[in-house]
């Protein structure tokens, strides 16, 4: 049996992110790999009722950042851990490192409180938190994601901010990634083919897909 893989995708709202989660699951598939694909906040009927509550109530950044951690305690247990112990690779549009992107550096709440709650929701058996192996970050200047989401789609709570509020969403995001050696950066402002191609490529790098899944 396969040793589980555990992959995140970030970036702020636009960033491009769900449009490679179609192909990622091809290409593991292609692989021989089980996948399970999931999201956050969500990916469990808990959280998902709490996603909902964080996307469209007005509410104080401790009461959201303890709504997200919850509904990602849920998926942790009921979702992500089964699935990695079956030996899944497990596809997370989102996980912790939003929290500290939008609640940490979006809406300026304390650090130090967001990675105690990391600690105690992400602890594993053998002390180790559990993280993504993988984060593939989609960095993409604020005003283009704004301009590819006009239109798209009703925007929710996060979308309707201000651009203002993404660009310190974005230089969370660069903070966590400086601190973490997980975190592969997408330019993400290039055409989808060519943001595809760089995701193969940190694919290969990082030896999680051989020549033959390609
Ligand atoms: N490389 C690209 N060039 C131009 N437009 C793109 C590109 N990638 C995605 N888009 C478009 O940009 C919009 C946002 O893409 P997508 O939904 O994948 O972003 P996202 O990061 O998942 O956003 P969110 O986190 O808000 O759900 C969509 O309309 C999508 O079709
Ligand atoms: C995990 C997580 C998410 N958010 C925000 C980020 C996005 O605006 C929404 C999720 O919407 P998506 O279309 O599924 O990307 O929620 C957050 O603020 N904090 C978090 O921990």
């Amino acid at each position: 049996m396969s040793a589980g893989l555990f992959l995140s995708l970030e970036g702020i709202d636009g960033a491009g992110k769900s449009s490679h989660i179609d192909a990622l699951e091809a290409l593991f598939k292609a692989a021989g790999r089980q996948v399970t694909r999931t999201r956050e906040p969500g990916g469990t009927p808990l959280a998902e009722t709490l996603r909902t509550l964080v996307l469209n109530e007005a509410m104080d950044p401790l009461t959201e950042s303890l709504l997200v951690f919850a509904a990602r305690r849920d998926h942790v247990v009921q979702v992500i851990e089964p699935a990695l112990a079956r030996g899944d690779v497990v596809l997370c549009d989102r996980f912790t490192d939003a929290t500290f992107a939008y609640q940490g550096a979006g809406r300026g709440f304390d650090q130090a409180v967001l990675a105690t709650l990391e600690r105690w929701v992400q602890a594993r058996d053998d002390a180790a938190l559990l993280q993504p192996a993988l984060t593939l970050w989609f960095d993409l200047p604020p005003e283009i994601a704004a301009e590819r989401l006009a239109g798209a789609r009703l925007p929710d709570k996060f979308e309707s901010q201000p651009v203002e509020f993404f660009r310190r969403v974005a230089s969370g995001y660069a903070a966590r990634a400086a601190e973490a050696p997980r975190f592969a950066r997408i330019d993400a402002n290039r055409s989808r083919e060519q943001v595809w191609a760089q995701v193969e490529a940190v694919l290969a790098e990082r030896g999680l897909i051989g020549r033959h899944t390609r």
